[in-house]
């Protein structure tokens, strides 16, 4: 079957060509690789959206450029396949960078079109991920779009923006390497978890398990189940199979227990007994499991205080705690701002159609703010301020918290409409609103469990929806 030629254009053409013309761009835009077309003068002439976003160069617009001109300000480095390209190679090569992982790249010559060049890019971690779906396996890393993927923090630039960042994390490290028991603490939303998903890709194989379990989120009554999971018949409404828990899901890789300081008193004297041998029961078991997990844990309360309460078993926090790793709130690294404000921009603006710029006024806001709710907070702003839009005027009022001397808690009377141009759907309307309320009442309340008794929902609402990526 032929097809007519295609461009990214709104030429008029007679309607069944046209329409079959917008298909095969909508095909060539929903592909899960990336795809790059250079025509015999190594200019780029088509690119999908996969390929703008595995590249980093959608802001630079490289259609009519060529990749040597373009390839600086791409976060990949290209050198190998520019390599191929002057030497006139075919084949197939890998390229990487820090914060967007593997790229496999075939380079592929079109036969009637003399210098034509096909490059396609398959960002491995996707694949990788499909590949344990199709296995079946359980993957609670809840990596959920390339995208999402794609914005791990760039703890590479990080530490050099930061030595006491990168002092910390080497530590981490070091720790880890050497099987010891790492404990990251900080108030919520400095990057725990990010920093424990960053630790075990230092020390794990990229197919074994990180399996993430939110302590506060689990109800008192299931946390014994749900961590070491349970024989068939256990329980009234136990699955008839039997189930793993979490530690076994972990097993060869590295389970993290975030906000380890709500973990039951009750449960306490069996994380313990676990971690002293790697040896469990499932409930209504009686036969001994062992298996080989790297625990990692966090926490924004102070365990040592809490043990002082018989809140939280001091033998417990020994065990958890060989090595501390204390990160410090984001308004004592402002290092960070400008970095991270680029970064979550660059974010925003791959699912907008007009891209966010910000005044001048507005980033100096920014920075003067000294964020009580951290990475977290910066990262939910700047989706504020992308769903409201840019009125200079409104925002900084709107936003309530901006001024530095008035950790403000907004008004809860956020107007639901932004720009009609921003790209932003109801949906992304309505969850930053919803997202400010929750910040507001974990800020004015101290603690996520108060937050959620007042905002009448329950915890594991309050954990998810503060968990949920941008
Ligand atoms: N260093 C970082 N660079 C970029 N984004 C980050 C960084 N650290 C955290 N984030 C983002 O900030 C948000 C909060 O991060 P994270 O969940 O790791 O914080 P936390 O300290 O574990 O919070 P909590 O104590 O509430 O569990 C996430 O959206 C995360 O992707």
């Amino acid at each position: 079957m032929t097809l007519p030629p295609v461009a990214h254009t709104n030429q008029s053409a007679p309607g069944a060509e046209l329409d079959r013309a917008r298909l095969l761009l909508a095909a060539f835009d929903s592909a899960p690789d990336g795809i790059i077309v250079l025509d015999g003068a190594g200019r780029i002439v088509q690119i999908n959206r996969e390929a703008l976003a595995i590249s980093g160069l959608r802001d630079r617009k490289p259609l009519g450029q060529t990749l040597d001109a373009v390839a600086p300000d791409s976060p990949l480095n290209w050198t190998p396949v520019q390599e191929m390209l002057a030497g006139r190679h075919t084949g197939e090569v890998i390229i990487r960078s820090e914060n967007i992982g593997t790229v496999f790249v075939t380079l592929r010559r079109v036969a009637e079109m003399p210098g034509a060049v096909i490059l396609t890019l398959r960002d491995l971690a996707v694949f990788d991920h499909a590949r344990r779906m199709a296995s079946g396996q359980r993957d609670p890393a809840s990596f959920t779009s390339t995208v999402e993927r794609r914005l791990r923090p760039d703890f590479a630039r990080q530490r050099q923006l930061s030595p006491y960042l990168d002092r910390i994390i080497a530590r981490g490290e070091r720790a880890l390497l050497q099987g010891a028991r790492v404990i990251i603490t900080g108030e919520s939303g400095v990057g725990k978890t990010e920093i424990a998903r960053h630790l075990h890709s230092f020390v794990a194989n990229a197919a074994d398990p990180f399996v993430a379990v939110n302590c506060a989120a689990i109800p008192e009554s299931l946390f014994e189940s749900e961590l070491f999971g349970y024989e068939k018949g256990a329980f009234t409404g136990a699955s008839s199979d039997g189930k793993k828990g979490l530690i076994e899901a972990a097993d060869g890789g590295t389970l993290f227990l975030d906000e380890i300081g709500e973990i039951p008193l009750t449960l306490q004297a069996k994380l313990l007994s676990f971690l002293e041998d790697g040896l469990f029961l499932r409930v209504g078991s009686t036969r001994l499991r062992r298996v080989n997990v790297r625990i990692i844990s966090a926490t924004n309360r102070d365990l040592l205080e809490m043990a002082g309460e018989r809140k939280f078993r001091e033998d417990l926090y020994y065990r958890l705690a060989v090595v501390n790793m204390p990160i410090k709130p984001l308004r004592e690294m402002p290092e960070l701002l400008d970095h991270l404000i680029e970064r979550f921009i660059t974010a925003i603006n791959q699912r907008r159609t007009v891209p966010m710029v910000l005044s001048a006024d507005l980033l100096g806001r920014l920075k003067a703010y000294r964020y009580p709710g951290n990475i977290r907070e910066l990262s939910n702003l700047l989706q504020q301020i992308s769903v409201l839009g840019d009125d200079e005027d409104e925002l900084p009022r709107r936003l309530g918290g901006l001024d530095p001397a008035r950790p403000a808690v907004a008004p809860a009377t956020l107007p639901a409409t932004g720009s009609a141009d921003d790209g932003q759907t109801l949906r992304d309307r309505v969850a930053a609103f919803e997202m400010r309320a929750i910040e507001d009442a974990i800020r004015l309340h101290g603690s996520k469990r108060k937050a959620a008794a007042a905002l009448g929902v329950d915890i594991g609402t309050i954990v998810r929806k503060t968990k949920k990526e941008p």
